[in-house]
């Protein structure tokens, strides 16, 4: 039997859930199964947690179905990875499968510039603790600070503790040749006003930027031959007219370097959907190889190539959730509330420069104010009631989202979004989205995870 491992899908879930209940069944005669038996993979963390890119799966060659999996959890912060769960049906245990599993997962966190990685596990279970210490993991002591979150999260789930041993691998940071993975998140526009035009003809805006833990991922690896090439790409969108290609190209040619670099992109969020994925490519092309080629160009050197960009570029180079004005390149940082949003694609693709020359667009609204915006006054997106008359199936799930709460359409849309206090919430609003329409949940961060990757990554910036 062969097997490879790819990046779980939306339509794994199921054979995940079920890979782990059959897995499970092992522990029967272990003390530990009272508890084991009581609890599963809640299907919903899992879905999040694969479309964050952070679950793998090994699929049979011959019938294509997963066999087993490996899952990956942020929650330790910092440089720090956990394995969150990592199973292989007992049918296809012996082969290997569980070790490829792990060595993907550490090789891919390696690439992310995690620096450890963090697990916990049964000390007297011959495939737990034993077979992770045959793959480089230590056993720490438990009472460790570091372990905190991991014996809370034990508590919460009435784990029984004695059981329960905690283990660490030690990851080095990828070589000058290797390839590295960087995040670039979507973002939301959390209201859009538009206060003027210019003599260019771009238009004077407010908006809430808020960014997303959530969105595509770029695989960066250096050359020395001065090229940039691009190996896997974004459907649809030619090498030459690539937001990734173009960025990559204006900071090669403006700090005079030398080097070239290969490119990967892993495109999730939609394109011409209002969450900013070709800007957001964009400027974690600008961050990373700012790194990567040693260029030393200031966060304000970025942030001025990246509006030669686009209008949208400049807050994803500077990282953090803001209120911004100007084209969209005034941007000060906005300290918001711990929200999640379900946020729905009606798979309509709404041209941004079309809408802003739409001659019914209000252009001279008058200035909004952070607080005006703060307490829930302006809220408002000067596109929607465009994008509502010219797109039917925007409209349709602004009004099915509208039925759950107030429903906002991102920047020039299609996508849309509702903003829910917990995650249950959102993942409640989620569930019963019409199937004409794709919806997922995902968290706002105060800092962009391409800064916190850069500081993984040991860059200052
Ligand atoms: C509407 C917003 C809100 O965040 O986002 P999206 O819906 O695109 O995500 C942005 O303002 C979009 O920014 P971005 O997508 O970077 O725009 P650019 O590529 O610079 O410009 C695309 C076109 O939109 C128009 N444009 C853009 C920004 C702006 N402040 N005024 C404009 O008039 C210009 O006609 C330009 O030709
Ligand atoms: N790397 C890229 N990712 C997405 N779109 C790109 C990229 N490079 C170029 N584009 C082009 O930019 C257009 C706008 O993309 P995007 O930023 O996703 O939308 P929006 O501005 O609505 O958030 C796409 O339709 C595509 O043709």
């Amino acid at each position: 039997m062969s097997f490879r491992i790819e990046r779980a899908v939306t339509a794994h879930v199921d054979a995940i859930c079920a890979i782990e209940r059959t897995a499970v069944q092992m522990f029967r005669e272990h003390p530990v199964w009272p508890f084991y038996k009581a609890i599963s993979i809640p299907p919903e963390q899992l879905e999040e947690a694969i479309q964050r890119g952070l679950v793998w799966v090994a699929l049979d060659d011959e019938s294509n179905e997963p066999v087993g999996f490996v899952w990956l959890d942020t929650e330790h912060g910092g440089d720090v990875i956990g394995i969150a769960e990592i199973d292989v049906l007992p049918a296809y245990s012996r082969r290997g499968i569980g070790a490829a599993l792990l060595e993907h997962a550490c090789d891919w966190a390696r690439a992310a510039g995690y620096r450890r990685v963090d697990l916990g596990t049964l000390a007297d279970v011959p495939w737990n603790a034993p077979f992770y210490a045959k793959h480089g993991f230590v056993t720490v002591n438990k009472w460790d600070a570091a372990f905190a979150y991991a014996r809370d999260r034990d508590r919460e789930n009435g784990f029984p503790d004695a059981l329960r041993v905690f283990m660490s691998r030690r990851l080095s940071l990828p070589a000058a040749d290797e390839w590295t993975v960087w995040p670039a998140p979507a973002k939301l526009n959390l209201f859009l006003r538009i206060t003027g035009r210019r003599e260019d003809g771009y238009h004077e805006l407010q908006t809430v930027f808020r960014l997303l833990d959530w969105g595509d991922e770029i695989r960066l690896r250096t050359r020395d031959d001065g090229e940039i090439h691009r190996l896997t790409g974004v459907p649809g969108v030619p090498a030459e007219t690539d937001w990734l290609v173009h960025a990559a190209t204006l900071l090669r040619t403006h700090a005079g370097v030398r080097a070239g670099v290969d490119i990967e992109v892993e495109k999730r969020i939609p394109m011409g959907s209002g969450l900013g994925g070709g800007s957001s490519d964009a400027a974690t092309a600008l961050v990373a190889l700012n790194h990567l080629w040693k260029c030393g160009l200031s966060a304000d050197e970025l942030a001025e190539l990246g509006r030669q960009l686009g209008a949208d570029v400049p807050v994803f180079v500077r990282g953090r959730s803001a209120w911004a004005t100007g084209i969209g390149e005034h941007i000060k940082p906005i300290t918001l509330p711990k929200r999640w949003y379900a946020v729905l694609d009606p798979h309509e693709h709404v041209s941004t420069e079309t809408l802003f020359q739409a001659s019914e667009l209000t252009r001279n609204a008058p200035p909004a104010t952070i607080s005006s915006f703060a307490s829930g006054e302006t809220l408002e997106n000067a596109f929607e009631p465009i994008v509502r008359a010219r797109h039917p199936r925007v409209a349709a799930a602004l009004d099915w989202l509208g039925g759950h709460g107030h429903a906002r359409l991102s920047g020039s849309g299609g996508c849309v979004f509702l903003e829910t206090a917990t995650i249950e919430q959102a993942e409640a609003v989620a569930r019963r989205c019409p199937a004409s329409f794709t919806a997922w949940v995902v968290e706002g961060v105060g800092l962009s995870p391409l800064h916190r990757a850069l500081s993984r990554h040991g860059a200052t910036g």
